[in-house]
C-alpha cells in the first residue's frame, strides 16, 4: 500500500513541523525540546530551493540484531522473517521535509559478521549519528554494545556524533524481561552518552518516532553548522564565539527532572 501523501505528493509521515521528542526524557544527553529560535529565523531566510541537508546514518551491532529488519520498516514498511546476513554494507536514502526544508538522511546498515568488519569499517567515516542496535532477547548483544561504540568513534572524524542506543526485538521478551533489559539498556545509554530506544521492527513499535528523532536533532545541527559556515565566510566571526552563542551544553535529565552536571556533553 502507498504512503499517505499530502497535496504536494509528499509522504506525511515523512514531514516534521514539530522538535521530535525522545522516547524517555530521563534517557537523553540531547536535552533540547523545540527547534531553536536561531534555526527558525535562518530557515525563514533560506532559498526554498535550496539542496537538501545531509546527514550521515550508520547502523552497528552484534550479528542477527535486527540492523537491517529496523532500516526495512522505516524505509519500505515491510518485514522479512527470514534472516539474511548483510555483507558488508548497504544502504538507503530518504528525505525527510523539516520546517518545509527537505532533509536527505543516508542511511549506512553495516554487517554485524566479524569477517566483514574491514569492509564496513571503512563506511563509518563522517558519521553525524551512530545508532548501536542490540537484542532484547540476548543480553549478551548489549553487552558488546561499547565495542561497536568505540569502532565507529576510532575512525569517526566528525566531533560529536549523536549517539543512540538502540534494543530491537522488544515484541520477543515478556513485559518483565522487558523491563529488566530496558532498565539495563538504559543505564549502558547512560554510560556511553547515548539516546535509549526500546523497538520492534516486526510491529513497527517505535520505529518512526526513531527516525525523526534522528531526522529533527541532525537537521538542527546541520543548520546551526551552515549558519556558523556562512558567518565565517562573511569575515570577521570567530568559530568559537558563535558556536558558544548557538550551540547548547547537552546534559542527562535525571529521573527527578533535575539535571546530571556529571555528563560531558
Ligand atoms: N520478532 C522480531 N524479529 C526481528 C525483529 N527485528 C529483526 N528480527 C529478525 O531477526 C533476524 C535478524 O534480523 P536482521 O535485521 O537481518 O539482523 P542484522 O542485525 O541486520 O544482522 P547482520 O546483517 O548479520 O548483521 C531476522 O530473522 C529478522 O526477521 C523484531 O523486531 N522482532
Ligand atoms: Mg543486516
Amino acid at each position: 500500500m502507498g504512503r499517505r501523501t499530502m497535496s504536494t505528493q509528499f509522504p506525511t509521515d515523512r514531514v516534521i513541523q514539530d522538535f521530535p521528542k525522545a522516547y524517555k526524557s530521563n534517557c537523553t544527553p540531547y536535552i533540547q525540546e523545540d527547534f531553536s529560535v536561531e534555526v527558525r529565523n535562518a530557515l525563514n531566510l533560506t532559498n526554498p530551493n535550496r539542496d537538501a541537508y545531509i546527514c550521515k546514518v550508520i547502523f552497528v551491532g552484534d550479528i542477527s540484531v535486527g540492523k537491517t529488519t529496523i532500516v526495512k520498516r522505516f524505509c519500505l514498511d515491510n518485514f522479512e522473517q527470514a534472516y539474511k546476513a548483510t555483507i558488508g554494507v548497504d544502504f538507503e536514502i530518504e528525505t525527510i521535509r523539516i520546517l518545509d526544508q527537505p532533509h536527505n538522511l543516508q542511511i549506512w546498515d553495516t554487517a554485524g559478521q566479524e569477517r566483514f568488519k574491514c569492509i564496513s569499517q571503512a563506511y563509518y567515516r563522517n558519521s553525524q549519528v551512530i545508532a548501536i542496535v542490540f537484542d532484547m532477547t540476548k543480553p549478551k548483544t548489549l553487552e558488546d554494545a561499547t565495542c561497536w561504540l568505540e569502532s565507529a568513534l576510532a575512525v569517526n572524524s566528525i566531533e560529536k556524533p549523536f549517539l543512540f542506543l538502540v534494543g530491537c526485538k522488544c515484541d520477543l521478551v515478556s513485559q518483565k524481561e522487558f523491563e529488566i533489559m530496558e532498565r539495563s539498556g538504559m543505564e549502558m545509554a547512560k554510560g556511553m552518552q547515548a539516546e535509549y530506544w526500546s523497538v520492534s521492527a516486526k510491529t513497527g513499535f517505535n520505529i518512526h518516532e526513531l527516525f525523526n528523532r534522528i531526522a529533527g536533532l541532525s537537521f538542527e545541527s546541520s543548520v546551526k553548522k551552515s549558519i556558523i559556515e556562512s558567518a565565517i565566510s562573511l569575515g570577521g566571526i570567530r568559530p568559537s564565539q558563535i558556536s558558544r552563542q548557538i550551540y547548547g551544553v547537552g546534559k542527562f535529565r535525571r529521573a527527578d527532572g533535575k539535571l546530571d552536571s556529571s555528563c560531558r556533553c
